[in-house]
């Protein structure tokens, strides 16, 4: 699916504070990764666009400011030759790859003793293998380059866990220690390592829970104003901004009357 508007880095550098820039962003079909896929565009940086919905990507696609150029990718983030031919084709059209933002990812609200193993294993497929394939697929050409930054986006629930979200909760845990080891491993190579951690953010994320007994007793809204995607879209936008000596290692945004 090329873009109308894909380039090659170069063109337009100038544009914005990421001009010159090219970032893979995963889950940006929809909800937070659209945002930061149209965020991170506005600010000139070249955008690779994957998830697995084809047509959605194709519609975050045409809504991008036009800049350094963007291509779209359906993608599973649980098929690692797959992840890697996203990349190869991200740094054939657009540039070696500066940014990874790690935006895919399945949440079910579900209780432990209902035993929903197949929701338990999407989980670890996609938030905690999905998100090694990416990081394994960028980090090779980072390393190489003396520099590069990837962002994921945890919650608040790998801060702490919630009830109703055990495994869920449980694969925030994991994205936080794998960044928390790779950035302590990276330390001295030019290579940045974040963790966004959200509260609740209005997406269609909760939708795919279907456990009525664990939406009943926690997955049920408090009618707090929540975020927005856009919200934080401008907390990845904040981390990969900084001056270069310059490490924002975790973020929590949370609605604000929603505090954990
Ligand atoms: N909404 C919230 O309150 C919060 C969300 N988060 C996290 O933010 C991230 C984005 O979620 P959000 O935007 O809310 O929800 P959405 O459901 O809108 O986005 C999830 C994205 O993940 C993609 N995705 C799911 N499975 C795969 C897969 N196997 N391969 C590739 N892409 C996949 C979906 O695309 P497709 O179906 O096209 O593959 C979609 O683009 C998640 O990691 C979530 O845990 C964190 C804290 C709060
Ligand atoms: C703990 C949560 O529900 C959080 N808002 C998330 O969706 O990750």
């Amino acid at each position: 699916m090329p873009s109308p508007n894909a380039s090659g880095r170069g063109q337009d550098d100038k544009r914005g504070r990421l001009g010159g820039k090219v970032a893979v962003v995963t889950g940006a079909s929809s909800g937070i990764g659209a945002a930061v896929a149209g965020a991170l565009a506005a600010e000139g940086a070249g955008v690779a666009l994957a998830a697995r919905r084809a047509d959605a990507l194709r519609e975050v696609q045409a809504g991008l400011v036009e800049g350094a150029g963007s291509i779209a990718e359906a993608t599973d983030v649980t098929d690692r030759e797959g992840v890697r031919a996203l990349v190869a084709r991200a740094e054939r059209e657009l540039g070696p790859v500066d940014f990874l933002v790690n935006c895919a990812g399945v949440m079910y609200y579900t209780l432990m003793k209902n035993l929903r193993e197949e929701e338990w294993e999407g989980t670890v497929e996609v938030n905690c293998k999905g998100t090694l394939n990416c990081v394994g697929a960028v980090l090779p050409g980072m390393l190489s380059r003396g520099g590069g930054h990837i962002v994921t986006i945890s919650s608040d629930a790998g801060r702490k866990v919630y009830p109703g979200l055990a495994v869920y909760s449980a694969s925030k845990f994991f994205v936080e220690a794998l960044s928390q080891g790779l950035r302590l491993e990276t330390a001295g190579t030019g290579v940045r390592v974040t963790t966004v951690q959200p509260g609740n953010v209005d997406t269609g994320l909760a939708s795919l829970s279907n456990d009525e007994e664990a939406i009943q007793s926690y997955g049920e809204p408090t009618g707090a104003r929540v975020l927005d995607p856009e919200d934080v879209a401008a907390s990845v936008l904040y981390a990969l901004a900084q001056p270069d000596h310059v490490a924002v290692n975790e973020i929590l945004v949370q609605p604000r009357d929603e505090p954990a």
